[in-house]
């Protein structure tokens, strides 16, 4: 059984992924636990960013060229300073590229240096800190983002009843961000972020702050609640097994000027769990890519 499809990439404009069928309905997707993948939903095509900084010009990411179809999730790898956090704020209107283009389902997401809003409603975020705001209740942090969109307050206080279940808070709706552990406020994150039904999941190292064990049940949960809404995810982790166990393809950079050195298709079967890391399958992709990030260095 073939377990990886690489694509190592010597111009910047590599990209492994092959259609597979459009995307079924939201509950064949929960039944399914493997999204099929749609089309092409995230684009970057000749993307450049450099930093003017008071210390000279910093080149943070170089050609960079991905296409990450609907319900895919792409976990992006690399030595620290390698533009991991520059790429997704570009992808997710903070940051503008110097040159090239982004578009989320054709739409372009920059125009110049100007941010397309419009856009952007497809796409939720979460960090590594949870940010949520410390005197409003987790239902009403969860609320927040449609409570901008103008949505009432019974069917703010609706979804957030349907995402604590999803991210498994049931019963903390009406607690506050000071009386929930790490994780669970992070969960309280995820949920902020899924509340307007985003159709794109971006993810900063959502995991880094917490401790290992908490860590992997996280990543368990993250992989129900990515077949449960078939987003689209792109993920950013230092962790080269958390990127690999929960992925459908890793993008490697390279140190800066961030380039895309290989995309690593990962095709264990899903749902994946202790068993599948456990698996010979998983460590040779994990030492394949632990080989080739020690090459960068
Ligand atoms: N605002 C800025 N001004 C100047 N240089 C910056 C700025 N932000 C980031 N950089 C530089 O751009 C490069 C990429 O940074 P970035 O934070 O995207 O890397 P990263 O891969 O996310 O790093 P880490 O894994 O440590 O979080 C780094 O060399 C960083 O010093």
């Amino acid at each position: 059984m073939e377990m990886t499809q690489k694509t190592t990439v010597q111009d910047g404009t590599g990209d492994a992924a092959a259609p597979r069928g459009e995307l079924p309905d939201a509950q064949a997707v929960a039944d399914s636990s493997r999204p099929e993948l749609g089309s092409v939903e995230l684009e970057l095509a000749g993307v450049n960013k450099v930093y003017q900084a008071r210390r000279g010009r910093v080149e943070a990411l170089r050609d960079v060229n991905l296409s990450i179809r609907r319900g895919e999730f792409v976990s992006l790898v690399g030595r620290s300073g390698c533009g991991k956090t520059t790429l997704l704020r570009i992808l997710s209107g903070l940051l503008p590229p110097s040159s090239g283009s982004v578009t989320a389902n054709g739409q372009s997401i920059w125009r110049g240096a100007s941010r397309n809003d419009e856009a952007l409603k497809q796409v939720g975020l979460v960090f590594q800190e949870a940010n949520l705001f410390p005197w409003f209740t987790i239902a009403e942090n969860i609320g927040l983002p449609l409570k901008l969109r103008g949505v009432d307050r019974k069917a703010r206080a609706e979804r957030a009843e349907e995402l604590c279940d999803l991210v498994g808070l049931r019963g903390f709706e009406g607690a506050y961000p000071r009386e929930l552990s790490g994780g669970m406020r992070q969960r309280a994150a995820i949920a902020r972020a899924l509340s307007a039904r985003p159709s794109i999941l971006l993810m900063d190292e959502p995991f880094g702050a917490l401790d290992a064990l908490t860590r992997d049940k996280m990543n368990l949960e993250l992989q129900s609640i990515h077949a449960a809404t078939g987003a689209t995810v792109v993920f950013v982790t230092h962790s080269i097994s958390e990127a690999v166990f929960l992925a459908d393809r890793v993008v490697l950079l390279t140190p800066r000027p961030g380039r895309i050195r290989s995309v690593t298709s990962v095709s264990l079967d899903r749902p994946r769990s202790a068993d599948t890391e456990a698996s010979a399958e998983f460590q040779q992709i994990v030492r394949g890519l632990r080989v080739e990030l020690d090459e960068e260095s």
